[in-house]
Formats: structure tokens, sequence, C-alpha cells
């Protein structure tokens, strides 16, 4: 209900009950003045009939007194009146006409009690005012009824029973009340007309003002609101007009801001403001997970968490990332729905080892399977999984594809796909930057714990792997055998064919090594051409056939340089960690140790370490 309706109820509902409890009063008050008004009348009128009956008596005329009261009658308004005597009377001067006797017993009342009676009654239709009233002797006045009556002061004497119609006064009352009615009624209705007049502006400008708010929830700020006064309320209107345009301008150029980050515009007939609101967020989330993303540690790290984003924040179960290797030539898989996973799902196997076959990393553009879903001829879902829509991401690190995102969607689910594109993207991109600098500090720090020229891993490397190193041995209460190798004579390789000679002797050396153990096992390059080897959960004697294999290889081996052969030995030293030190550098000082001794012993051998050979009693 609106405001201008309530108004006029409210006031309808006042007028109504003024005028009720108005026309009640009126009623009232003229009933009141109708009786006190008949009683003053009849009151009179009997004061006449008294005056006259006296003077009749003193006249001598007292017997013509009924046409005297037929002509009383005839006054208007009065409708009987008539006398009669009382007992007292009546034995003085006899009994009267006959009808001057008290005809029922109000007057029978009112002549034993003296006291006057009135009465409003209604015959036929006509209301009729009765009123009795007493004649009272008394000795006051000349000539008093004394003179006459042989009575004592303050008998009832007689009385004079009047009635007169008062329907020509209920007729004028009611006139008069129904007159005053009107014009209240009439003076109501003209200030409802005037108030109704007066509340438009302000029921028209609320009505404006809630259209205006209920687009503007809808995301339309475009709506303006009349300004049809120019009191506080004209002020209203115009102050919520113009925060309307200052909020639709600031949300566009909010949005445009946001879309140009997100390259999302809102579609038409959107929600401006959700939209928005989305658009803030989805920007809001990916500049947290850039944050994130900074602080990892590893390459690794940020895939996982990029991984957890696409399945609890785009609510994706089935995507897969991939790596393209430092040289271009691989692409490796990194995760598939959520796991760690280093090969490709429903995608050719063959992108793997020939990246080109994957148009992501070939175009650097996203490869939308959604609106073209034969656009990728290496996506190759297996008919029994049902049908999938694919989009592939590229993540441009450097200028080039550094890693490819891709994600699937049954048909059903490829609108919300759609519409999260634009923010995945700007994960993507957060991610770009931040996943090359990892690369970078990865290559980096792989290029300072590696030899350049064998590639194996250095000194270095081991000093910072050594503590998860002897934690796992310790936690899996196992054994690793350390095995320390030198070339024997390797001196006079340099000397005799120049240190290029020595140098390809010892990259061969290091794929012999690297060949000769498992791939859970540390090959490092120790020290110019000492070798070091740590056999993973090794002991005992398997560790020195591992050594003997690797002397007998080195023996075979047949380097071929400028034309010549060489072909070298090699001896090894081995100790046990933990069983021949707790301190894992100092089991390695003992291989070193036992090296010693196989050089000592000749060469070309391998010697296990035995307590014997360490006379040192200090701790290394
Ligand atoms: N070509 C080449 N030579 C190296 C490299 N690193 C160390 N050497 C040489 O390796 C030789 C090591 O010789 P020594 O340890 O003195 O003895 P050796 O001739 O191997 O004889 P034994 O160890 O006693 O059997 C030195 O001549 C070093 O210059 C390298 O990277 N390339």
């Amino acid at each position: 209900m609106n405001l201008n309706v309530k108004v006029t109820l409210f006031f309808v509902s006042i007028t109504a009950v003024l005028l009720a409890v108005l026309i009640a009063i009126s009623l009232y008050a003229f009933r009141s003045f109708s009786i006190a008004s008949a009683t003053e009348h009849i009151r009179t009128a009997s004061e006449i009939v008294r005056v006259h009956l006296t003077e009749s008596m003193i006249n001598g005329v007292i017997d013509k007194r009924e046409r005297f009261l037929q002509r009383l009658v005839e006054v208007q308004g009065l409708k009987s009146a008539r006398v009669m005597r009382s007992p007292d009377v009546e034995k003085q001067f006899g009994k009267g006409l006959s009808v001057e006797s008290a005809a029922d017993d109000i007057e029978r009342r009112v002549l034993s009690e003296g006291k006057a009676h009135f009465e409003l009654t209604t015959v036929g239709d006509e209301t009729v005012f009765r009123g009795t009233i007493p004649y009272i002797a008394t000795s006051s006045g000349s000539p008093n009824c004394l003179q006459c009556h042989q009575v004592a002061e303050g008998t009832v004497l007689g009385a004079v029973s009047m009635s007169m119609s008062i329907d020509a006064l209920k007729e004028k009352a009611l006139f008069t009340v129904a007159g005053i009615a009107g014009v209240v009624t009439l003076f109501a209705v003209l200030l409802i007309l005037l108030l109704r007049r007066l509340l438009r502006p302000i029921s028209d400008t609320a009505n404006a003002v809630e259209e205006a708010v209920q687009r503007a929830l809808r995301g339309d700020f475009k709506a303006q609101v009349q300004q049809r006064t120019t009191d506080e309320i004209g002020q209203i209107a115009g102050d919520m007009n113009r925060l309307l345009t200052f909020l639709d301008d600031g949300l566009n150029r909010i949005g445009s801001n946001v879309a140009r980050l997100t390259e999302r515009t809102p579609a038409p007939g959107e929600n401006l403001l959700t939209a928005t609101i989305d658009m803030v967020e989805g920007l809001t989330n990916a500049a947290h997970f850039k944050q994130a993303i900074e602080e990892d540690e590893t390459k690794a790290e940020i895939y996982q968490r990029l991984s957890r984003t696409l399945q609890h924040e785009f609510e994706l179960a089935e995507f897969s990332l991939y790596e393209i290797s430092n040289n271009k030539k691989q692409m490796k898989g990194i995760i598939v729905d959520g796991e760690i996973a280093d090969t490709c799902r429903w995608c050719d196997p063959q992108i793997l080892v020939r990246p080109e076959a994957c148009r992501v990393r070939r175009t650097g553009h996203i490869v939308d399977g959604i609106g073209h879903p034969e656009i990728c001829y290496s996506f190759r879902p297996p008919a029994e999984v049902g049908e999938r829509r694919h989009v592939c991401f590229p993540v441009i690190q450097s200028g080039a594809v550094g890693s490819v995102v891709q994600l699937l969607v049954t048909p059903a689910e490829q609108d919300k796909l759609e519409s999260r594109i634009p923010f995945i993207n700007v994960y993507l991109r957060e991610a770009a930057p931040v996943l090359e600098t990892k690369r970078q500090m990865e290559s980096l720090r792989d290029s300072t714990l590696t030899d350049p020229m064998t590639g194996l891993n250095n000194r270095r490397f081991l000093e910072e792997y050594v503590e998860t190193l002897v934690a796992s041995v310790q936690r899996k209460r196992s054994h690793a055998a350390i095995l320390m190798l030198d070339l024997d004579y390797f001196k006079m390789v340099n000397d005799t064919y120049g240190h290029d000679a020595g140098d390809a002797v010892l990259k061969a050396l290091s794929t012999v090594l690297k060949q000769s153990v498992r791939a859970s096992d540390l090959v490092i390059r120790y020290g110019g051409e000492e070798f070091l080897i740590i056999l993973i959960d090794t002991v005992g004697e398997a560790a020195e056939r591992v050594a003997d294999n690797i002397r007998v290889a080195v023996e075979n081996l047949k380097v071929q340089v400028a034309g010549i052969v060489l072909q070298k030995t090699i001896s090894i030293g081995i100790s046990d960690f933990p069983t021949d030190s707790e301190t894992f550098w100092q089991a390695v000082k003992f291989a070193d140790v036992a090296l010693y001794q196989a050089k000592e012993r000749g060469r070309n051998r391998i010697i296990r370490f035995t307590p014997d050979m360490w006379s040192d009693t200090k701790e290394y």
C-alpha cells in the first residue's frame, strides 16, 4: 500500500469516527434541548391555565373552562390539555366535568404526590412529550388559593395534563445534524484532496526512488528520479540522481579497468555490480595467489598450489599441467587431476618428445576446444570416458611457452568453464613470471651444483644434500656404501697427451660410473680426477661387487683421443656409513684412507676400510 492510499485511508477513518461522534453529540444535545424546551413550554401553558381558571372563578365564568382548554389546544404544538380536580377540591366543589378526573396512574400519582411528571412517548409515528403538573394551594399572592379553597396550604388542588408533538423539533434537529455532518464531510473531503495533492510529489518521488533502488540492485544504475519540487523531497530526488550517476560512473570505470585486467566485459543484461564484484574478487584472489607463489620455494610447490587452486577455487576435477624443457625439445607431465604425474593424459604421447605437436606450445595461444572441439589433433580422450571439452592455456615465460595447462570438462560444464576462462588466464599470467624466476633460479642453482664437464653433481651438491641423505639413512636404519675412486697415474695422460686427452678420459669415466650404479645412487665429481659414489641401502659384499664392476669396466674402457687409444685403471676405497663412523664426513674420510691403501698396495684394486687403517683418534 503506497503512502497516498495509506494517508487517504487514515484520514477517511478519522473523518468517519469524528463524524459519528459529532452526530451522536449533536443528536443528544438536540434531544436534551427539545425535552427542556417542551418542559418549559408545558410549564408556561399550565401557568396560563392556572391563571385563567383563577380569573374564571373570580369572574364567575368557571363553567366556560372547557371551551378555554379547547382553544388552548389550538395553540401550535400543543396536542391536548386537560385539567383535573383533586379529591379535596371535589369535596368542596363537587365533581367537575367528566374529563376532570384522573385518567391514569400518572395523573393519580401527580395528584397524590404533588410532583410534576414529564415523559416522552411514541404515539403511532409521532413522538409526543407529555407533562402532568400539579396545582398546589398557596397563601401567597392576592387573590390566593386559600381565599376560595378550604384546604391547608400545600394541598394539591388539581393538575393539568398536556401533551405536545415534538416531531417538528425532531425534524429540525435531524436536518441541522445532517447539515453539520454534510459540512464536516465536505470539509474532510477537501482536506483529504488537498493532502493527496501535497503528498503526491512525496509518494511519486518515493516510488521513483524505490524503482531506482530496485534497478540498482539488478546492477543498473542508469535510472533517474524526476525532481518534482524544490523542497526537501526535490532535494532527495536530486541527491539520489547524483548518487546514481556517481555509482554508475564509478562502477563503469572500475569495471572497464578490471575488464582490461581480466579481458572480460560484463555481458549485456548482466548485473554490472555483481559482475564487477566477481571480477574484483577474482583479481584479489589472483593477487593473493601471486603473493603465495612468490613465497613458494620451488616450481613444484607453485605447480601444486596452481593445481589446488584449479580444484578448489575453479572446481575443476580433470586437468593436467605440463612443463616445456629448457632446451624446448621435450614436454614433461607435472600434475594430472591434482596428483603428481610425469605422463600426459588424453593427449597423443608424441607431445612429450615432440612439443610442437602440442597446439598451445606451437602457437602460444589459448586453444579453446569448447567452441571448436576438433581444434587440436593431439587431444584424444578415450571413447569410454564419454565426451569431454578441453581448453589449453599457455604459460608464457620469457616470451615463449614455458608450461601448458589443460582443463577438461563435460559438455554440461562447459558454460561454467567458459565464464571462468578470463580469471584462470589472470592466475596463469600472474604465475608466469614467478615460474620463470624459479626456473632461472633452479637452473642457476643446478649449474652451481653440477660439474659442467662431466654433468655429474659436484662436491657442493653433496654438502647441500648430505643432511637429507643422513636423515634418510637414519630413518630407514639402513646403510650407505661410500666409494672413493681415483684414476691411476692420470697425471701421465695430461703430461703425455695434453689436458684435452685427460678431459676426454674423465668424461668417458663419468659415463661408465653413471651406468654402473642405480639411478638412486649418487655419483659425484669430488675433486680433479677424484670421484665419490654413494650407494644407497647397500652394504658389505654388494658394495664391493659394484666397486669391482666399476674397476673392471674402467680397465676395459678404451678412450680414443686424436688417433690414439687410452686405457686406464682405477683404485677404489670403500667405507660404510654408519658402520665405520656415525659421522658421514668421517666415513668419507675413511673411504679416502682405504683409497690411499689401494694406491699403496699397487693400484687397480678395491680396498675396504678397516679400523686399523686409521690411527688418528681425533674425530674428523
Ligand atoms: N685433464 C684434466 N686433468 C685433471 C683435471 N683435474 C685434475 N687433473 C689432473 O689430474 C692429475 C692428478 O694427478 P695425481 O693425483 O697427482 O696423481 P696421478 O697421476 O693420478 O697418480 P695416482 O693418483 O697416484 O695414481 C693432475 O695432473 C691434475 O692436473 C681435469 O679436470 N682435467
